[in-house]
């Protein structure tokens, strides 16, 4: 029986998915809000050598293990506890450690294709897309990927030019048609945030309300 509520969250890279996911987790106060992201179930690269394995395209649906994100969300839903990957960006592969998650009543899942995969789609009881224009989202991960993710500036232009803008035209906007709410400028979009926490606060009571009964 499915006891908890999944919330997607999908846009282009730097378009502020995960600053809305979290503000949004903030607001609502609760450790019954838990947050997945898509980019902890990116294949492990670890057995081919290190430099090949920048060159890799990680915009495409191939790149992700979807069938074991989709497998751990349909158990986090039914109440059951999880061994959630840890990838690293820096060497482009999983740690040997997991996390352990456990049963919450919301499941807020953010990343590049998670509306564009049926299988996560339409695990989704809300679908959000984050619209903001291309250009920003590429000022924000250059900065981000210097400071956070170990790349030099050649390598962020070089690989947005192969693969992330390409990407994004062939699968990531397309999933734009999938979603129910679409968050123009993205994380700092204050109003579409708060009536987003408004609406997921109401789902969390009447969830809640249906678990104790059950
Ligand atoms: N509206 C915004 N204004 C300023 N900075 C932002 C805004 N939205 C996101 N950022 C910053 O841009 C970077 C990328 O945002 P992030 O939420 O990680 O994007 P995504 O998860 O979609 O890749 C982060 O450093 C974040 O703090
Ligand atoms: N080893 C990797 C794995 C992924 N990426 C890039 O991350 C982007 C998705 O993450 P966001 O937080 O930006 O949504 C995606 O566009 C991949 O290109 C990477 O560079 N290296």
């Amino acid at each position: 029986m499915k006891r908890g509520i999944l919330i997607g969250i999908a846009g282009a890279s730097g378009s502020g998915k995960t600053l809305v996911a979290n503000t949004i987790i903030e607001r609502l106060g609760s450790d019954k809000v838990v947050l997945i992201q898509e980019d902890s179930y990116y294949k492990d690269l670890s057995d081919i050598p290190l430099d090949a394995r920048a060159g890799r395209n990680f915009d495409h649906p191939d790149a992700f293990d979807h069938d074991l994100l989709a497998e751990h969300l349909t158990k986090l839903l039914q109440g059951k506890t999880v061994a959630h990957p840890i990838y690293d960006y820096k060497t482009h592969s999983r740690l040997k450690e997991t996390r352990t998650v456990g049963p919450h009543t919301i499941v807020i899942l953010e990343g590049i294709l998670v509306l564009n995969e049926p299988k996560l789609r339409n695990l989704m009881d809300i679908r959000v897309f984050i619209d903001t224009a291309l250009d920003i989202c590429f000022i924000r991960r250059l900065q981000r990927d210097i400071e956070e993710r170990g790349r030099s500036v050649e390598s962020v232009i070089t690989q947005y030019e192969n693969t992330v803008r390409p990407m994004y035209f062939q699968f990531i906007e397309p999933s734009k048609r999938y979603a129910d709410i679409i968050i123009p400028r993205g994380g700092k979009n204050l109003v579409a945030i708060d009536i987003l926490t408004t609406k997921i606060r109401s789902l969390l009571l009447q969830q809640e309300k249906i678990n104790l009964e059950a």
